[in-house]
This record gives structure tokens, sequence and C-alpha cells, in this order.
């Protein structure tokens, strides 16, 4: 779980921000432990992705990119950078807003409405894929059946293949998703205390599924949780 924006650290008082030199630092950058200006934090965390994208060369021009969008903090961060860095450097992707609709009553509805948000807000064009549409169920009615033990396994299983059948109606080259730094982190733990080792070798690459239908990349392998909470949004709370 992220720490609420609150809760990370505000830099000390009147010291000017290690970037420019010439702002006052207004919070602790939580990976790099920097005292740093608003206007460089979100400078340095573009550009640190944008770093990533080009070493990692995780798009070619004229590609179609499908943006995994749950309306979730991770993904709605990564659409408006993408967007962004896509018109500043000019990558020349085509790119689209994928959501999955699950049918959980109370938890996806609310999320896809942030999701239809960022469709007008940053111009990319949305397709919703539901588990109804695509395998006659919701996760409601799965639910009453099979009872709350083991439904996650069964949702994570569907969403994949929803995703990758979204993926193929938009006729997208590849699908990027917002797992983080943090998520990574997690599923190597989980891995090692499994002792899946085929998935351990596997879940730290930063593209996969090359071989498969559509390959799958994420463009915030190291982009920490606790900046993707700070950007944009929740920056006035840490401003000292
Ligand atoms: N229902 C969905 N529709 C489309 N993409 C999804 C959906 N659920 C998850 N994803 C993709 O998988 C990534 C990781 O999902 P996960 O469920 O682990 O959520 P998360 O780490 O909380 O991310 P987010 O904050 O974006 O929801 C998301 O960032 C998103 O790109």
């Amino acid at each position: 779980m992220a720490e609420s924006p609150a809760k990370v650290q505000k830099a000390g008082g009147g010291r000017s921000c290690c970037v420019c030199n010439e702002r006052r630092a207004a919070l602790k950058r939580p990976k790099t432990l920097e005292q740093i200006c608003r206007e460089c934090f979100f400078a340095v965390f573009e550009e640190e992705i944008h770093q990533v994208i080009m070493q990692n060369q995780l798009f070619k021009p004229g590609e179609r990119i499908a943006i995994g969008a749950s309306g979730g903090k991770d993904s709605t961060v990564l659409a408006c950078v993408l967007s962004e860095l896509n018109r500043r450097h000019n990558y020349g992707l085509d790119l689209f807003l994928l959501s999955v609709d699950e049918g959980i009553t109370g938890y996806r509805d609310d999320s896809l409405e942030t999701v239809k948000r960022n469709e007008v807000q940053y111009g990319l064009p949305l397709k919703i894929v539901s588990y109804k549409d695509l395998y006659g169920w919701t996760m409601d009615e799965i639910v009453k059946i099979i009872g709350l033990k083991n439904n996650c396994t069964f949702c994570g299983v569907f969403r994949r293949q929803a995703l990758d059948r979204g993926a193929a109606l938009l006729k997208v080259d590849k699908l990027a998703t917002g797992h983080n730094a943090d998520d990574i982190a997690e599923t190597v733990l989980l891995n090692i205390l499994r002792g899946d080792i085929a998935r351990l070798s596997r879940c730290t690459a930063i593209t996969t599924g090359e071989d498969g239908p559509i390959p799958r990349c994420k463009p915030f392998k190291y982009t920490y949780e606790k900046e993707i909470v700070i950007y944009p949004d929740n920056f006035a709370e840490l401003v000292c």
C-alpha cells in the first residue's frame, strides 16, 4: 500500500532545491532523498521515465499502444505521463486507454468513471471490455456461485485474457501497464517464498510476452510508488 502523501517527508525549512539551486525545496524525493522543488520534481520524474523508455527501446515510432487503465493511481499517472512524453519527444505513438470491467459493483464501476474522465482529459480513445460480454459472467455473479475463496485467482486469469482480447480488438502492438518498482519487488518476494524459480527469472523483465500475441511493458519499472502518489495532484499537500 502506498503511504499517504501527507506522510511523505517534507523538505527541511528554507533549503534550496538541489537541482535548480534557485527555488526553495518543497519535498524530499522518496527515491533519492534529495531536497527538491515542485517544478524540478515534475521534470525529473518525467525525464527518468523518458530515459527508461529510450534505454529499453520500449516503443517504436508509429506503434499503436494500449495503456491498461484501471482508474487507479498508477495507470492514471501512466496515461498522463505517456501522453505528455509522446507529444514532447515526438515518439509518434497512437495511444489508447484499455479498461477491463470485471463487473464488481461499487469497485470497478467507480474507477471506470475516472478512466472516462481521463479519456476526455488526455484526449485518448477508450475501449472498455467487460467480463459479462467476453465470458457471459460478471465477477459478482461468479462470486455468488464459487464464494469468496480463490475468486482473486479467477479474476486475475480472466483479466489477463480480457486485456489480451481488448488489445486485439484495438489492433495495438503493445500493452503498457502501470506496474511500478514496488509491485515488482512484491512479486520477487512472492516468487521467492513460493520457490517459483521460473517466474522469479521472468518477473523483473521490463517487456514480456514478446513471443505471444501482445507484448506487455512496464514503463514504471524503476518508479517508486511513493513518487507516483505525489505526482501530480497530491503535491499541494506536501508543500511546506
Ligand atoms: N481492470 C483493469 N483494466 C485495465 N488495466 C488494468 C486493470 N486492472 C489492472 N490493470 C493494469 O495492471 C496494472 C497493475 O494492476 P494492479 O491491479 O496490480 O493495480 P495497481 O498496482 O493498484 O495499479 P493501478 O493504481 O493502476 O490500479 C495497472 O496499473 C493497469 O495498468
